[in-house]
C-alpha cells in the first residue's frame, strides 16, 4: 500500500531574504512517519521546520521553539488560543472575561495529563521554565490537528518527563517532526531522523538502520554523552 505524501522539497532553496541555510533541499514527509530532526544549533532546523509549517498550513500544530506565549494571561487562556481561529472575535473576548464551560473542562484534562494541574488561572509569567514548555505543549494540543510539528519541544524538562510528553504527542499524532537534542530519544521513539550538518541534509533514514554513533557524527563536536546529560539548548 501507497503511503500519502505530506510534504516534497525538491532540490529547495530555504534561507532568511539573502541568507541560504539549507540548499538543495530534498525530502519527503510522509503520513504516519514520527520524524526526529537533529542537527546542531544553528544549521537550520527551525528554518526547516518553518518551510513544513508553510506547506502543512492548517493542518499542522506547532509548538514553538521560544513558547510564543503570553506572560500576563493565565495558564487556561494560553492554551485556548490554540484553538482562536475557530470561534468569532466576539466568542474569544466573552471567553477572556469568562470562560467557556466545555472549553475549560477540555483544558483542564489536558492540563492534568501534561502535570499542569491546579494551574489554569495563574499568569504564565509566574511559571517555571519546563511548566511553560508543558504549556506550550498543552496549546499545540489543543489545536488538535494532523501533524506536529515542534521545535525543540522537549529543551527544558528532565528525561523522564521528556518521554511522558513525546508519548502524549504522538498518541494524539500518527505524524510529527520534532527537532530535538536527546540523540537516545530519537532512536526509541521515531520512525526517521533528518540530520542536518554543514547547510545540508545528511542523514535521511529509517531509525532501525541507525546507530547513536551515526546521530553523535551530526555533531563536530561529540562527546560520548547520552540523554539528558546534554545541554537541552
Ligand atoms: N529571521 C532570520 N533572519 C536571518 N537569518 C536567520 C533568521 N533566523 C535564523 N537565521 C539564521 O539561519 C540559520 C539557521 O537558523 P535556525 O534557527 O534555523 O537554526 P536551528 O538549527 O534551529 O538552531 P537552534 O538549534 O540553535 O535553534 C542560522 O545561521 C541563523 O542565524
Amino acid at each position: 500500500m501507497s503511503v500519502a505524501t505530506l510534504v516534497r522539497f525538491d532540490a529547495e532553496r530555504l534561507g532568511h531574504a539573502q541568507h541560504t541555510v539549507l540548499a538543495e533541499l530534498t525530502l519527503t514527509l510522509h503520513a504516519g512517519e514520527r520524524v526526529a530532526l537533529l542537527g546542531p544549533s544553528g544549521v537550520g532546523k527551525s528554518t526547516l521546520l518553518a518551510a513544513l509549517r508553510r506547506r502543512l498550513a492548517q493542518r499542522a500544530a506547532w509548538c514553538p521553539q521560544e513558547h510564543g506565549l503570553v506572560p500576563p494571561l493565565a495558564v487556561y487562556h494560553n492554551v485556548y488560543m490554540g484553538r482562536l481561529e475557530r470561534h468569532s472575535a466576539l466568542a474569544n473576548l466573552g471567553n477572556l472575561l469568562r470562560p467557556r464551560r466545555d472549553a475549560w473542562r477540555e483544558i483542564q484534562i489536558l492540563c492534568d495529563a501534561l502535570g499542569l494541574d491546579g494551574l489554569l488561572k495563574r499568569p504564565v509569567s509566574r511559571l517555571s521554565g519546563g511548566q511553560r514548555q508543558r504549556v506550550a505543549i498543552a496549546r499545540a494540543l489543543y489545536q488538535a490537528r494532523e501533524v506536529f510539528l515542534g521545535d525543540e519541544p522537549l529543551a527544558s524538562v528532565d528525561p523522564h518527563q521528556a518521554e511522558r510528553l513525546l508519548a502524549m504527542i504522538q498518541a494524539r499524532h500518527a505524524t510529527c517532526v520534532i527537532a530535538l537534542h536527546q540523540r537516545e530519544l530519537a532512536l526509541r521513539h521515531f520512525d526517521r531522523v533528518w540530520g542536518l550538518r554543514d547547510g545540508r541534509l545528511v542523514l535521511d533514514a529509517p531509525v532501525h538502520t541507525l546507530t547513536l554513533a551515526d546521530l553523535d557524527a551530526l555533531y563536530p563536536d561529540a562527546s560520548p554523552l547520552t540523554d539528558g546529560s546534554r545541554d537541552g539548548s
